[in-house]
Formats: C-alpha cells, sequence, structure tokens
C-alpha cells in the first residue's frame, strides 16, 4: 500500500465475510472511508449495516477479511484497543451520573490528569453547545440534548473514527432533521471521520459525502449522493434513492452509451451507463422530474401522449400519474409556481422525456 493511500484513509474494510450460524450477514464487503469524510451505510433492515459497523469498530469479528485504520491491520484487536467509538441508537448514557461525569468517564478509566480531563470535557460540551449543563442528570435531558451529550461523550476521546448506529432513530421528525444539521457541524468542527448506519434515504443524502448502498450482506453501490441518484448502479439503487418509474425494457439496438430500447409497447432511446448489448433485459429509470408535461415535452428526445389519472399538489410540485396507453403507467413531478397550468384528471397532454435521463439498468447486475 502506498503511504499517500495510508495518510488519506482512515479505515478501510478488505473483503470482509461473516457469517452467522450458517447465514451471511456480509459477503466480501470491501469499504474506504477518507479521513474528515462523513459515509453511511445505507439499506433495508436485515443487509448487514450494523454487522459491518461493529465490525469496523472491533466489537464484532470478521471471518474472513481485514480492517485497517489508518493503513495498520487491526482486524485482531478488540474494540477498547481501536481508536473508534461507536454511538448506538439506545445512547447507553449513565442515568446515575451527570453530564459532566458520563462524558470524563472514558477519561478516569484512561488515567488522565483532573485538570486535562476538566478541559477535554469543556471543549466537548462548547463542541455540541450545552456548556451550561455539565452539572444536569441525565434524566432531565430532553431527547436532542441527550442525543449531544452521547456525541461529546464519543468525541472526548478523540477517535480517529466515529461510528453511529441509526443514533436519531428514535427522535421525532422534527428534532431528527435539526440533530442532522447539528451532527454535520459538530463534524465539520472536529474535523473526524463518521461512519453512519440509516435505513432513511434522506437522512443519508443530507448527512454524506459519499454513500454505501447495501443489500443482502454486500455494497452495491459507493459513491457520493449525486453519484448514486443520478447513476445508480441497478433497479434496487434507483428504487430506494429517490422516486423513480422503473418500466421493464428490452435492448434492440446499441452504439456505445445510446440505445434504442422496446418498452412500454413502443421503442425509446435511452442512456446505457453499462455494457448492456443488444438482447439485454433491465429496466428503464425515469426519475419523476425527469418527465415533462405540455410544452416542455415537445423538446425532448422521446415525445408520447397520456391521460392525467391522478394530480396531487404539494405545493412547490405537482405529481400526476399518467396512464400512457396498453396497460401501463407513468409518474412525473413537476414544478410548479402560482400562475403555471394545473392539468385536470381526465385530460389528455404531451408528455416526453430526454434520452439523457432515461437510463437502461441491466437486471443481470442484480444479486
Ligand atoms: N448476533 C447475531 N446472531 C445471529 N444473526 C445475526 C446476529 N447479528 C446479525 N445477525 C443477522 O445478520 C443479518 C444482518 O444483520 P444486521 O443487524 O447487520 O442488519 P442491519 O442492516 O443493521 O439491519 P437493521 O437495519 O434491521 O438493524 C441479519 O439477517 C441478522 O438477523
Amino acid at each position: 500500500m502506498s503511504n499517500q493511500h495510508a495518510e488519506t484513509t482512515a479505515i478501510e474494510a478488505r473483503n470482509i465475510v461473516k457469517q452467522f450460524a450458517g447465514h451471511t450477514a456480509l459477503n466480501q464487503v470491501s469499504l474506504e472511508v477518507k479521513r474528515g469524510e462523513f459515509i453511511s451505510l445505507l439499506g433495508p433492515s436485515g443487509c448487514g449495516k450494523t454487522t459491518l459497523l461493529r465490525i469496523l469498530g472491533g466489537l464484532e469479528h470478521p471471518d474472513e477479511g481485514a480492517v485497517l485504520l489508518s493503513g495498520k491491520d487491526v482486524s485482531g484487536v478488540p474494540a477498547y484497543g481501536r481508536n473508534t467509538n461507536m454511538i448506538f441508537q439506545q445512547l447507553a448514557l449513565f442515568p446515575h451520573m451527570d453530564v459532566y461525569n458520563n462524558i470524563a468517564y472514558g477519561l478516569k478509566v484512561k488515567k488522565l490528569g483532573k485538570a486535562e480531563i476538566k478541559k477535554r470535557v469543556a471543549e466537548v460540551l462548547e463542541l455540541v453547545q450545552l456548556s451550561d449543563y455539565s452539572n444536569r442528570s441525565i434524566s432531565q435531558l430532553s431527547g436532542g440534548q441527550a442525543q449531544r451529550i452521547a456525541i461529546a461523550r464519543a468525541l472526548v476521546n478523540k477517535p480517529e473514527v466515529l461510528l453511529l448506529d441509526e443514533p436519531l432513530s428514535a427522535l421525532d421528525m422534527q428534532l431528527r432533521l435539526d440533530m442532522q444539521h447539528e451532527l454535520k457541524r459538530i463534524q465539520r468542527e472536529f474535523g473526524g471521520t463518521f461512519i453512519f448506519v440509516t435505513h432513511d434515504q434522506n437522512e443519508a443524502m443530507n448527512l454524506s459525502d459519499r454513500i454505501a448502498v447495501m443489500r443482502s450482506g454486500v455494497i452495491l453501490q459507493y459513491g457520493t449522493p449525486s453519484e448514486i441518484y443520478e447513476r445508480p448502479v441497478d433497479s434496487f439503487v434507483a428504487k430506494f434513492i429517490g422516486d423513480t418509474n422503473l418500466l421493464e425494457a428490452k435492448v434492440i439496438e446499441s452504439s456505445g452509451s445510446k440505445l434504442i430500447v422496446e418498452c412500454c409497447g413502443r421503442t425509446f432511446e435511452a442512456r446505457n451507463p453499462g455494457a448492456a448489448g443488444v438482447g439485454s433485459t433491465g429496466h428503464l429509470s425515469l426519475r419523476y422530474e425527469y418527465v415533462g408535461l405540455g410544452e416542455s415535452a415537445e423538446r425532448c428526445d422521446n415525445q408520447l401522449t397520456g391521460k392525467i389519472l391522478e394530480s396531487v399538489y404539494g405545493g412547490a410540485s405537482i405529481r400526476y400519474k399518467l396512464d400512457i396507453g396498453g396497460g401501463y403507467e407513468l409518474t412525473a413531478n413537476v414544478q410548479y409556481q402560482p400562475g403555471n397550468p394545473i392539468y385536470g384528471v381526465g385530460q389528455e397532454i404531451a408528455l416526453g422525456f430526454q434520452r439523457e435521463y432515461a437510463l437502461f439498468l441491466d437486471d443481470s447486475r442484480e444479486a
């Protein structure tokens, strides 16, 4: 491994395999996280997110593969010997201790001097903006405050990597959104590497520099939120992140990045993000906002007509469900400003989409 790689990579998992009683929870998973990055492990329940996080933190040991921290193999090192720290959904604060002692606990175990402990606790309390809460008992904290104290306690040891296992999932929606901003701010100011487990795609999109989308013990795609949204590698990722029309399709012509596909009983021009050739079957993924209606359809590579089946006013946008004939439906999400036309149920309308935004996803890639 090059020195540069070790300098820029905070933590790395290599070809991790983990089985529980014959069930493969992780199957050859590799992941590399750069220093200072905020990444999320995103996927449905049971896909292996927590198991991977616990392996990175040394709370679980892989059957195969290695974990490297700053380029050093720590596979055999238990959690307490690694410079990582973990925050769980059930925060696990000590209820009988006040805020100060909760945060100071780990430093006392490490036998740091009193003055140093006091300084470090004050620093992290300032970081989470709860400097006045030092003497509060844990039972007197709100959900959001308890969350911040758990973060402060985890950061006081200055871990190289902070591992967060769905820490916001117990909070109500508004508090959860506020805490997302807080977490991002704290990470920026602290300057550390955060790995965050969630099954909420919006949370992953809001927080992350990169997202690893997982399914059934493998990472399907690892990339920036825009890469994952705009260039999903398969139908599962396309469906899991954002809203998309997924229409069964078959390639009938292929030239480089341009494809002609048979779909919904007609032919469309599509983009070929993979290496799909003639005869490949899969799905055409067309995000709701890439479907143009009325005048905007006239400029599109692919044009058809549809009948409005349903119209849902959402303030900034209107979502239409359209019947495009032959038993097929498409959904369009059209930006709305007062004065723009609103189409009524039953209305016939031109609709269209650009080749560039219609991705052919080859299902043979899927597990
Ligand atoms: N200690 C264990 N013993 C047996 N099976 C386990 C154990 N831990 C995890 N598993 C299994 O491994 C698979 C992955 O579990 P894991 O908790 O990593 O998934 P997850 O993606 O974090 O799910 P969730 O979002 O529901 O927490 C699941 O099928 C789970 O039942």
